[in-house]
C-alpha cells in the first residue's frame, strides 16, 4: 500500500504527470463500480473505446435546505487522474472478475491506459456553486472517462457536502468565533475522518483535533482534555512535583499547589462571590492543577465533570489566578453539557467578578469554549438566546453531515464524437443539459453575482456592459435580460491532456480556504440565509435553450393514444 501523501505546497508538473497520488492510497483505478469495467470492455469489443466523450459532473439540488454549495475535492481528482495507471496485480484482478470469454486484447489495452489524452475543466476548488452548472467537465476516450466516473464522484460528493456543511456552521457562528472540528471519533471511518478535517478547514473552520490531518494537510491543531483526565484524579496528594518556573524563568515556585489552594480560599471568601459556591471538588482541583503544571502556557479546563458553577469554574479560576501570579495567562474553560447559553453567561459573570475583585486585567475575557452535539440549529438557538461563548468544538453533526446524507453529484454524457447527447426523464429536473458548454457568472452593479449562464462551446462569451438574454433551461416563461458589470469564465483547464492548453495551478489548502471564505462573503445574503433562502438563478443562452429543446423533441418518441 502507498502511504498517505502530504499536500502542503502547490502541486507542480514533474515526472509521471508530476503530482503526488491521492491522499488516500485506497484511491486506485479499482475504486470504481464493476459496471464501469463491463462497459469499458463492451466499448473495446465494439471498437468504440477511443471515441471522444464529454461528461459533465454536476448536482441537482443544494444540500441542507440551502441555496448554495461549495465545490471541493478537485485537487484529489487531479492527483488521481495524474497517476491513473493499472498495475499488473490490478489487471489480473479485473481478468478474474470479468467472464472468461473476455478477450486478452482488452487487458493489453488496460495495461496501456492512462489519462494523457483526458482533458479536465473545472470550477476552482472552494468556489460557491449552484445546481446544474458543471463543476467539472471531463473529456477523453469514452472507455477511460467511464472508468473515472465513480472515483471522481466519490472524491467530489462528500468533499463538497462537508465543506458546505462547515461553511454553514461558520455562517451561523459568525466570523469572530473560533470553530474547532472534533469529529474524528464519530466520522465514517478513517477516510471520513481525515476528509472531514481537510474540508471543514476549507469551509471555514479554524482548526482540528485530528493529528493526522494536521500532519498531512498542515491544518492547525487544537484541543483541550477529556472528562477521563479530570476523573482520573482522586486528590491533590497525587501531585508529587509541585514546582513551577515563572513564565519569564526568573524564579521557581516550589509549591504551586499551595498557591492554588490559597487562591481558592480567597475566591471563596471574596465579597462579590461570597455564597456563590461552597466546597469545590478537590479531585477536580487536583486534575486542573496537574494539567496547569504540565501546560502552564496553554491551560484550558473542562469544567463540567462535577458541577460547572459550584466546582468547575471556581476551581479553574483558582488555578488560573495561581498561574497569573507566575506570569502565565490561562486560556479558558470548556463546557460540554447542560444549558450552554446559561452556563456561558454565568461563567462570564464569574470571570468579570474575579477581574474586578482581584484587579486582574483581561480576566473577564477568559475564553469559553462549548461542545456537546452542536449543529447549525443549536448554534442558531444559542445566538437567539444570547451567550458568552467564544469557541465551538463540533464533531458528530458536522462530519457525518447528519442533516443531509449525500450531495448527489452526477456524471452525465453530454457529447460523443462532437454529437451532443441528452438524457431525458419524466422529472424535468433530471433532464441533462447537452453539449460541451461554457459557463459564466454574471455580476451586477452592486458587486453580487446575478446568475450563472451556460452557453454552447462556440458561442461568443457574454461581455461586460452588453445585454444578454438568460433563459431558464426548461421553463419557457422564465427569462431575464442581464447587463453584466463583470463576467467570470467559470471552467478552467486543470488537466490539458493533449490540447496544449495551459494548466491551472492547484493552490495550497490554505489559499483554497481563503478563496472559499471570500466567495461566501460575496454571495447575496438572501441566497445564504437559513430560512427560505432565495434560489440563485442558473440559466442558459437563447441558442443553447433552443438546441436543448430541439434535441429533446428529436430524442423523445411521440406517444400514440388508442
Ligand atoms: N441553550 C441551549 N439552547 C439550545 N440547545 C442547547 C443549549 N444548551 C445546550 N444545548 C444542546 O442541547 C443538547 C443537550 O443534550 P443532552 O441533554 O444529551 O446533554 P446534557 O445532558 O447537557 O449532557 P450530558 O448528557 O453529556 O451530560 C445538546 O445537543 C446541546 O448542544
Ligand atoms: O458532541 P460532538 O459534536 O460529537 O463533539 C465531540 C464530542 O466528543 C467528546 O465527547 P465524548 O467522546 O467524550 O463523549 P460524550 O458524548 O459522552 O461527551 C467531546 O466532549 C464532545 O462532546
Ligand atoms: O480536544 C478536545 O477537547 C476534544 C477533541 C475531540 C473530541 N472532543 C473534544
Ligand atoms: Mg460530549
Amino acid at each position: 500500500m502507498r502511504e498517505m501523501t502530504e499536500s502542503n505546497g502547490p502541486v507542480g508538473v514533474g515526472e509521471g504527470g508530476g503530482m503526488p497520488g491521492p491522499t488516500n492510497p485506497m484511491v486506485t483505478p479499482l475504486l470504481t463500480d464493476l459496471y464501469q469495467f463491463t462497459m469499458a470492455y463492451a466499448y473495446w469489443k465494439a471498437g468504440k473505446h477511443s471515441e471522444r466523450a464529454v461528461f459533465d459532473l454536476y448536482f441537482r439540488r443544494n444540500p441542507f435546505g440551502g441555496e448554495y454549495t461549495v465545490f471541493a475535492g478537485l485537487e484529489e481528482c487531479i492527483r488521481f487522474i495524474a497517476n491513473f495507471k493499472f498495475g499488473e496485480d490490478e489487471i489480473s484482478f479485473v481478468r478474474q472478475i470479468l467472464p472468461p470469454s473476455c478477450e486478452d486484447g482488452f487487458y493489453d489495452y488496460l495495461r496501456g491506459v492512462d489519462c494523457s489524452d483526458v482533458e479536465i475543466y473545472a470550477i476552482p476548488e472552494g468556489t460557491v456553486v449552484f445546481p446544474r452548472v458543471p463543476l467539472m467537465r471531463v473529456e477523453g476516450p469514452i472507455a477511460i472517462v467511464q472508468l473515472l466516473e465513480t472515483p471522481i464522484l466519490n472524491l467530489v460528493n462528500y468533499a463538497s457536502l462537508v465543506t458546505t456543511n462547515a461553511s454553514r456552521h461558520r455562517s451561523v457562528a459568525g466570523k469572530s468565533k473560533l470553530l474547532l472540528e472534533f469529529g474524528l471519533r464519530r466520522a465514517q471511518g478513517p477516510d471520513g475522518g481525515i476528509g472531514a478535517s481537510k474540508y471543514c478547514y476549507m469551509g471555514g473552520f479554524d482548526a482540528t483535533s485530528n493529528v493526522a490531518a494536521g500532519k498531512v494537510f498542515g491544518i492547525p491543531l487544537r484541543g483541550t482534555h477529556s472528562h477521563a483526565y479530570v476523573s482520573s484524579y482522586m486528590s491533590v496528594d497525587e501531585i508529587l512535583d509541585k514546582s513551577l518556573r515563572s513564565s519569564d524563568g526568573s524564579s521557581t515556585c516550589d509549591d504551586f499547589v499551595s498557591i492554588v489552594q490559597e487562591w481558592l480560599s480567597r475566591i471563596q471568601g471574596s465579597n462579590s462571590l461570597h455564597g456563590a459556591f461552597g466546597e469545590t471538588n478537590q479531585s477536580e482541583l487536583a486534575a486542573f492543577t496537574s494539567y496547569a503544571l504540565a501546560f502552564p502556557t496553554n491551560f484550558l479546563a473542562l469544567v463540567d465533570t462535577y458541577d460547572v458553577m459550584r466546582s468547575g469554574v471556581p476551581n479553574f479560576c483558582a488555578v488560573a489566578l495561581a498561574l497569573n501570579d507566575l506570569g502565565y495567562k490561562a486560556i479558558g474553560i470548556r463546557l460540554d453539557s447542560g444549558d450552554l447559553a446559561y452556563l456561558s453567561c454565568e461563567s462570564r459573570k464569574f470571570f468579570k467578578c474575579i477581574e474586578e475583585e482581584f484587579g486582574i486585567p483581561g480576566f473577564g475575557k477568559t475564553n469559553i469554549t462549548a461542545s456537546n452535539n452542536l449543529n447549525e440549529e443549536t448554534l442558531d438557538a444559542l445566538n437567539k438566546q444570547g451567550h458568552e461563548l467564544d469557541a465551538f468544538g463540533i464533531g458528530t453533526y458536522l462530519v457525518t453531515c447528519y442533516a443531509q446524507a449525500a450531495l448527489g453529484c452526477v456524471f452525465k454524457l453530454v457529447e460523443i464524437n462532437n454529437q451532443p447527447r441528452i438524457k431525458l426523464s419524466e422529472d424535468v429536473s433530471k433532464v441533462s443539459i447537452p453539449c460541451k458548454k461554457r459557463c459564466y457568472r454574471l455580476y451586477g452593479k452592486e458587486g453580487f453575482a446575478l446568475l450563472d449562464i451556460m452557453t454552447g462551446e462556440n458561442e461568443s462569451p457574454p461581455k461586460v456592459g452588453e445585454r444578454i438574454l438568460c433563459r431558464h433551461p426548461f421553463n419557457e416563461s422564465k427569462r431575464a435580460y442581464v447587463v453584466p458589470q463583470r463576467v467570470d469564465d467559470l471552467l478552467k483547464c486543470y488537466w490539458p491532456g493533449k490540447s496544449g492548453k495551459e494548466r491551472e495551478e492547484l493552490p495550497p489548502l490554505k489559499e483554497v480556504r481563503t478563496r472559499c471564505i471570500k466567495q461566501l462573503e460575496q454571495v447575496r445574503p438572501d441566497h445564504m440565509r437559513r430560512l427560505n433562502p432565495t434560489p440563485y438563478k442558473v440559466s442558459v443562452s437563447m441558442e443553447l435553450y433552443n438546441f436543448i429543446h430541439f434535441l429533446w423533441l428529436n430524442e423523445a418518441p411521440v406517444g400514440e393514444l388508442q
